[in-house]
């Protein structure tokens, strides 16, 4: 078994807080001009700059040799136009460190993200904000740091300040505001298993994916966008699995937290497009999580997430996750749909 990494576990789980505590900041309050469309039509808010300029200059104090592979950029944010922008992603940063950053030092810190990634060496991944679609609606959303060694993701830490910390129970959509404590982390480090806590008590559980056998009794949790996700091919699989019981839909990784403590039994992401591909961040915390918590991760065809490529996951198509019980039999659905030439 490898070594521990607990000192990148320590630092990225007090990072990641740190984040959630700015986003929890910004939740429900986005006011005109806080929210701006980037050039592939996507949103970002003044909370996903400032939560990547909070864990990388967390970063940068305790590894400051570590690159970081980050969504966002400072473009947007730079010179006369960006000053609005900047002013509040500024002061939203200061709010929780402990040593206040300059106007240069938050940029530099935001762009702290920009390497490229690769299959040599040891780099962190951030999605400071990932489901910024639906932060934006006030639903689920999480902050995603993991760590890629030579390619293998080796820690995950995935906030998810809005997520009900309970189990989502039969009846419950995650999105529609049962009652009950919100706010769960979670963590996986590679070979030490699976763990959630909340985000104020550092007493931490061990979760396991859910024990289903029979594919008729699983349940699914999938995107809340059907452009992220082809719904139309998931309610195929559904029916080809003999599947019954309502899909949560949810935006982030936060499915990949309730797959990994058992919510729920199956997540996919069926392309949407032939163009798309996927993004590391987007997946490199919640796959360790589920793996880790005894699932199984590949994509449509069946290969392993390959997260030594660069910034994308350009190696694979498509994610199917699931408690190791059933994937073999929910992958062989998914193909038979996907290779149905008469779907429309
Ligand atoms: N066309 C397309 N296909 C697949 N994925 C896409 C696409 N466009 C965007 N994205 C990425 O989706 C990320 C959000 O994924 P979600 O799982 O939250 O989607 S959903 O809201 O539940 O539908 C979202 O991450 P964030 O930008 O961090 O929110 C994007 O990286
Ligand atoms: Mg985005
Ligand atoms: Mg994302
Ligand atoms: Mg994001």
């Amino acid at each position: 078994m490898s070594a521990t990494l607990a000192a990148e576990r320590r630092v990225a789980v007090e990072a990641v807080l740190q984040a959630c505590r700015v986003c929890q900041k910004v939740f429900n309050h986005l006011v005109a001009g806080e929210t701006i469309i980037k050039d592939d039509r996507s949103p970002v808010t003044v909370a996903d700059y400032s939560a990547q300029a909070v864990v990388n200059t967390y970063l940068a104090e305790h590894f400051p040799q570590d690159l970081v592979v980050g969504e966002e950029s400072a473009r947007d944010l730079q010179g006369e136009v960006g000053r609005a922008l900047r002013e509040k992603v500024l002061s939203l940063s200061n709010a929780v460190l402990r040593v206040p950053l300059t106007e240069s030092k938050l940029l530099t810190a935001i762009d702290r993200g920009s390497y490229g990634g690769g299959p040599r060496g040891r780099h962190w991944t951030l999605d400071p904000i990932d489901g910024t679609k639906g932060f934006l609606r006030g639903d689920q959303f999480a902050v995603c740091l993991a760590l890629i060694e030579d390619g293998e993701v080796r820690l995950g830490v995935m906030g998810c300040p809005n997520l009900p910390a309970a189990h989502l129970g039969q009846a419950a959509q995650a999105t529609a505001s049962p009652p009950g404590e919100r706010g769960c982390l979670f963590i996986a480090e590679k070979g030490h298993g699976a763990f959630t806590r909340s985000l104020v008590s550092d007493v931490e559980t061990r979760i396991h994916v859910s024990d289903t056998r029979d594919c008729r009794d699983a349940r699914f949790c999938e995107s809340v966008e059907a452009a992220h996700s082809s719904h139309s091919d998931a309610s195929r699989v559904g029916q080809d699995l003999g599947i019954t019981q309502d899909s949560i839909r949810m935006d982030s990784q936060c499915k990949y937290g309730c797959i990994a403590r058992g919510d729920a039994d199956i997540y996919l992401r069926l392309p949407a497009s032939a163009t798309y591909v996927e993004k590391i961040w987007d997946h490199a915390s919640g796959a360790l999580l589920v793996e880790e918590a005894g699932g199984i991760v590949t994509d449509v065809d069946g290969k392993h997430l390959d997260f030594s490529r660069g910034r994308f996951l350009d190696a694979n198509r498509g994610v199917v996750a699931a408690n190791a019980r059933i994937h073999s039999e929910v992958l062989r659905a998914v193909q038979k749909v996907l290779q149905n030439p008469e779907r429309a």
